[in-house]
């Protein structure tokens, strides 16, 4: 299974330019995490910062229990070997053919017999659906056949966290969909934790558990998809539906008095943006992509779900009863959220509220960064240590997340929920 990346205060400058600075955030475990920001503010760098190929001059990047900002080359070295990465181009060797391309790491990093070699090699390149163009070389095929070919490259050291640089550039919608698809058939496969940046919102609105945006140096936000989905915060909304009007401009930032003004307009109805973002935009709560018919379900599923009711009082209203609404009538009852007991907003089919808390179980603690809880009736707890799937209890001594107890590798849940959900930054 994948291992969560706790990232605390994370800064980075290159000389006197700052890319961005404070980041705080945690990929959850075998989740899929989207990082959306405009052009240059810094998600390359931070992907590359994860993997340890930059250093940021303040902060930690805890993988495992080891902080890769400040561990030994020899550290770093093993630790980069839990990555796979798939860059824009797939960053094949021209002069190999996809065989040896994807043979590569093995024969590099590994002592494996070429026998063994070719079963991981043909078993990835099946995964991916290269199958079959093991001679070609990557001038003769398709962009999108690159990125696959990338794609199983990355995979053959099996990793617990792959991270994906714009995997849609320069792919028509057709290609972006079905890499979409696989992204998701993958995850399903091998539970690995997922970052994935893109400008595409398409594949920001249907493939990840959790977004993140980077504008103006800061996180402005990290959380689950329903949050960002249906964020009215103004740099989010402008990203999400592909808008002119807002706070980001053709060089990054407006002045506020424009954007104000623009916004005001905007709301009057006056201004029109006939240009649509790549990959369709809009807020909203889309269907989330399910893995193809035939694989396992996504472990993540479960685990989020587990996960994302332990937080939702930290969450946005409009979140929150997405989330709400997205449980089954069981999944209800089993986090102690009801139809109709809870107090709502007083309309008509508003979802219901979370119940209070069992007795004698506080409540979690609010984000650091994050918008304070709501007013009115308690949030939901986990559900109680008999009806959690394994793993016994959240903050149980062993530390580990419900669903993750025998055989699955231990892995520590953060300290502090509110780093799974992240309000902070200007826009
Ligand atoms: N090695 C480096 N040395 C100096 N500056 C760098 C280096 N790498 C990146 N930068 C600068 O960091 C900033 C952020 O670059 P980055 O490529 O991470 O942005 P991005 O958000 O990924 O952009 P895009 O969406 O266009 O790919 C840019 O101003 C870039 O010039």
């Amino acid at each position: 299974m994948g291992v969560e990346v706790v990232v605390e205060d994370l800064s980075k400058s290159f000389g006197r330019q700052t890319i961005w600075q404070d980041v705080t955030l945690t990929l959850p475990p075998g989740e899929i995490s989207v990082l959306l920001g405009p052009s240059g503010t810094g998600k390359s760098v931070f992907l590359k910062s994860l993997v340890g190929l930059l250093k940021p001059e303040r902060g930690k990047i805890v993988i495992s229990g080891t902080d890769i900002c400040r561990c030994s080359e020899h550290t770093l070295y093993e630790v980069r070997r839990r990555f796979g990465v798939l860059f824009q181009d797939g960053a094949l060797f021209g002069s190999m053919d996809l065989y040896d391309n994807i043979a590569f790491p093995l024969r590099e990093h590994t002592k494996k017999s070429e026998a063994e070699i070719r079963r991981i090699v043909l078993e990835k390149m099946e995964m991916v659906g290269l199958l079959g163009a093991e001679k070609k070389l990557p001038g003769e095929i398709s962009g999108g056949m690159r990125k696959r070919a990338g794609l199983a490259r990355a995979l053959v050291l099996d990793p617990e966290i792959i991270l994906f640089d714009e995997p849609d550039s320069g792919l028509d919608p057709v290609r972006t969909a079905y890499l979409n698809q696989l992204i998701v058939d993958l995850n399903a496969q091998i539970d690995a934790t997922f970052l994935i940046v893109t400008h595409d919102i398409g594949t920001a609105r249907t493939v990840p558990d959790n977004i993140g945006m980077l504008f103006r140096r800061q996180l402005v936000m990290f959380g689950p998809r329903e949050v960002l989905l249906t964020s009215t915060e103004p740099v989010v909304e402008q990203f999400l539906n592909g808008r002119r009007q807002g706070p980001i401009g053709m060089s990054e930032e407006k002045d506020s008095a424009q954007v104000a003004a623009e916004l005001a307009e905007m709301q009057a109805g006056g201004l029109q943006d006939p240009g649509g973002p790549k990959g369709g935009g809009g807020t909203g709560i889309v269907p989330q992509i399910e893995p193809s018919p035939g694989l396992p379900e996504r472990k993540a599923v479960q685990r989020r779900k587990d996960r994302v009711m332990q937080i939702l009082h930290t969450l946005p209203p409009a979140a929150q009863d997405a989330i709400i609404a997205s449980l089954t009538e069981a999944e209800r009852a089993r986090y102690g959220v009801f139809a109709g007991a809870g107090v709502g907003r007083g309309q008509a089919g508003s979802p219901p509220r979370p119940q209070g808390p069992p007795p004698g179980r506080p409540p979690s603690p609010a984000p650091r960064g994050g918008q304070p809880p709501r007013p009115g009736p308690q949030p939901p707890q986990p559900p109680p240590v008999a009806q959690l799937p394994e793993g016994g209890e959240w903050g149980s001594r062993s530390g580990e997340l419900p669903g993750q107890g025998q055989g699955g590798q231990s892995q520590r849940r953060p300290q502090d929920p509110g780093q799974w959900f992240r309000r902070g930054g200007r826009s």
